[in-house]
């Protein structure tokens, strides 16, 4: 919508003809932005040809499960000069991989020329023009202008950033801590909970993107607080709703069920607690979630021993 209120004519690709028939046929996407009218530059497609045809940007926003998938179907049509972004928030749960890796194994094209597009943006608001910000992150300024130029309005702001990694670990770890704040109001909790939740949450995020290699910067910015701020706190979350259903000790499967939606943070709770391991970094908000999604921790035994971990440093004790 956002492309097509800048004028560009968008194709928008499902694999589901039934849902792109409702889409062209009502000018509104019932199942999943209901009531809201779809631009009329906007065309739903199942047809990846059709979709790619001459396209000068190219945005991937499939769950982070499908990403390899729907990559795999682009590829054979996707030409040189179209820009590709992506806007997934989540790692390849098999390899622990980053999207632009993926895409860039998929696509046969450098990482190096992909852009990331992330920060706090949920859909429900940037269909109704709500005033929204982002970041694209690229290591090709001009890529990451390129897509900045595109997607810029007066309702969508978007800022360029050089840090890919920074960007795409902030953007999938947030949905670890939204679980656990959805989780912490369930239980009942209070805003000093939630607040300990998203520092904390915020220091853990910094601790594995600066191992894996971003800049510490970054996690100040749109991507880290900006994106954790909104999803721990509204009530669009995904993430949130889940953590919020998990509390009263509904089973996860049935949550997912019940969501409809993909709730990212469940198997980016599991890789980032690979990640952990890989690259020898702390990460106890995220390994306690871990053991309630996975292990039948109870939600409560988890806050607990969040609260109950041997003293320690805010931050790393200088000289
Ligand atoms: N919903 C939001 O406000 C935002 C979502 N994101 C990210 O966008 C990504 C997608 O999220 P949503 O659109 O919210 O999820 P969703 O669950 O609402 O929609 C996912 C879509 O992908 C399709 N899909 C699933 N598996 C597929 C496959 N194997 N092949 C082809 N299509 C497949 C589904 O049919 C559905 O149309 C996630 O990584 C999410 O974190 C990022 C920013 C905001
Ligand atoms: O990333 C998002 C908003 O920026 C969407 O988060 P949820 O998947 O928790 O709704």
């Amino acid at each position: 919508s956002v492309l097509a209120g800048n004028g560009y004519d968008v194709q928008l690709w499902t694999r589901s003809a039934e849902h792109a028939e409702q889409m062209n046929r009502a000018r509104t996407n019932e199942k999943y932005l209901p009531g809201v009218a779809l631009p009329s530059s906007l065309h739903a497609t199942t047809d990846m040809q059709e979709a790619l045809r001459g396209a000068g940007l190219a945005l991937f926003v499939a769950p982070s499960s499908a990403m390899r998938a729907v990559a795999k179907q682009a590829a054979p049509y996707l030409e040189d000069g179209t820009l590709v972004v992506h806007a997934t928030k989540g790692f390849e749960a098999e390899t622990l991989k980053r999207m632009t890796t993926v895409l860039s194994e998929e696509l046969n094209r450098s990482a190096e020329s992909i852009v990331v597009l992330s920060g706090p943006s949920h859909a429900e608001e940037v269909i109704r023009k709500q005033p929204t910000t982002v970041v694209v992150a690229s290591a090709d300024l001009q890529a990451a202008e390129q897509a900045q130029d595109a997607f810029m309005s007066t309702y969508f702001r978007v800022y360029t950033n050089p840090d890919v990694v920074g960007v795409e670990v902030a953007g999938a770890i947030k949905n670890i801590i939204a679980l656990g704040a959805g989780l912490s109001d369930g239980l009942g909790f209070g805003d000093n909970a939630k607040a300990a939740l998203l520092t904390r949450g915020l220091a853990e995020i910094s601790r594995l993107g600066t191992a894996m290699g971003a800049n510490p910067l970054t996690f100040a910015g749109l991507a880290g607080v900006g994106d954790l701020v909104v999803t721990c706190t509204s009530q669009h979350s995904r993430n949130w709703r889940a953590g919020s259903m998990l509390a009263d000790g509904t089973p996860l499967e049935e949550v997912l069920e019940r969501m409809g939606m993909v709730v990212e943070g469940v198997r980016t709770t599991r890789a980032a607690n690979e990640l952990a391991k890989q690259y020898d970094v702390q990460m106890p908000i995220t390994a306690e979630l871990y053991s309630v999604l996975f292990a039948n921790n109870s939600p409560k035994d988890a806050v607990l021993n969040l609260m109950g971990r041997l003293k320690t440093h805010e931050i790393e004790q200088l000289g």
